[in-house]
């Protein structure tokens, strides 16, 4: 594995590149339509959360494909997401999910949305799809983006088919070991994967299949309370879809988003996430749901001249 190169400081003008700003020739089509397969009887909290991330953060539409169970908590929180299925530019699936059932039906989903041309975006109980993607190496497949924290990343790389020789076997010992590598355990991921890894925690890194290393600046750690990840998951596919919007607008059919563009989303929502942070905790706690809301008036502040 070849040591990933440095690269300059992540900025505001970075994060203002990701975001889709809507014009006179603009509807909410043309915008970018999220599918959000999140939540589970177990854990409906995620779903709200992560449909919530994604309004806040703005899309022209998000489509709730989830459990049923979650569908009534998402409703009841936000009348403006849209239970039909129907065409979207980007898809996220796993937040606040048990581990998902590879043959069934959200995996299935998953892999035909890919196989359009789709961008994925794969997080809690669905991270380990993956590792047996059919798409991984189909050029006009959508690209995949996985957003692990640490010990998600150590059960991954633990657990995986061919072993990894850096990996401490134990998935406690790899945890650790990731906390302080995250860069080269994302690296190690995204190589055998072909995948765009966000590592999360205290420190964000994100990785490119071909070995292109952001690290996001350090965030509070009010941050590290129950829901910030699925709200996180939201933010990031949110960008996606814009980001997808964007390239189909440009280019059409045939040329899928780019792993590149899907890490500068990636790294661009991370941000986000940590600049809405400092808003909703202004250095006290901070909820989840707060956090979510912080993000509109985040994206206008990034978006202001000179921010
Ligand atoms: N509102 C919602 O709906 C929310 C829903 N959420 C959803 O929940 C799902 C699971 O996500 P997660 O990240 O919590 O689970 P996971 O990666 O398995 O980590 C478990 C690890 O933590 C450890 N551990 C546990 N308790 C511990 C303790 N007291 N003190 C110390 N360690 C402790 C535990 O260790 P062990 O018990 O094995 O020793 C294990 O290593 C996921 O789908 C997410 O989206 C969340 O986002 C929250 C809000
Ligand atoms: N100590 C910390 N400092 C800064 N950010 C943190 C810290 N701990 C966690 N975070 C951030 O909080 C979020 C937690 O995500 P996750 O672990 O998936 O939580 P949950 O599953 O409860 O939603 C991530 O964005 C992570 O980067």
């Amino acid at each position: 594995m070849s040591t990933p190169p440095p690269l300059p400081d992540w900025t505001i003008a970075d994060t203002r590149r990701a975001i889709r700003v809507p014009t006179a020739r603009d509807d909410k089509y043309r915008r970018g339509v999220l599918g959000i397969r999140t939540g589970s009887a177990l854990y409906p909290g995620a779903a709200v959360l992560s449909v919530e991330a994604a309004l806040h953060t703005g899309v022209g539409m998000v489509r709730y494909l989830g459990s049923s169970e979650a569908a009534g908590y998402v409703l009841a929180r936000r009348p403006e997401a849209v239970t039909a299925p129907g065409r979207i530019q980007a898809l996220l699936l796993g937040s606040g999910m048990a581990s998902v059932d590879p043959d069934g039906e959200d995996a299935r989903a998953f892999a035909s949305a890919l196989a359009a041309g789709i961008p994925g975006v794969l997080d809690a109980g669905a991270l380990h799809l993956v590792t047996t993607l059919p798409t991984a190496n189909v050029p006009s497949a959508g690209p995949v983006l996985i957003t692990p924290h640490a010990g998600e990343l150590a059960r991954l790389l633990t657990e995986a088919h061919e072993p990894f020789p850096a990996i401490p076997e134990s998935p406690d010992a790899a945890r650790a070991w990731i906390e302080d590598h995250p860069a080269q355990a994302g690296t190690l991921a995204a190589e055998r994967w072909g995948a765009t890894v966000l590592v999360k925690g205290a420190h964000t890194v994100i990785v490119t299949p071909h070995g292109a290393v952001t690290r996001l600046p350090p965030a509070t750690a009010w941050l590290a309370t129950a829901g910030t990840g699925d709200v996180l998951a939201g933010v990031i596919a949110a960008l996606v879809a814009g980001a997808e919007a964007t390239r189909s607008e440009d280019s059409g059919r045939g040329t899928p988003l780019t792993h590149d563009a899907l890490a500068h989303a990636a790294a661009a929502g991370a941000h986000l996430h940590a600049l809405a942070a400092e808003r909703a905790s202004a250095g006290g706690p901070l909820l989840a749901l707060d956090l979510a809301r912080a993000l509109a008036p985040t994206v206008a502040r990034v978006l202001e001249p000179g921010a």
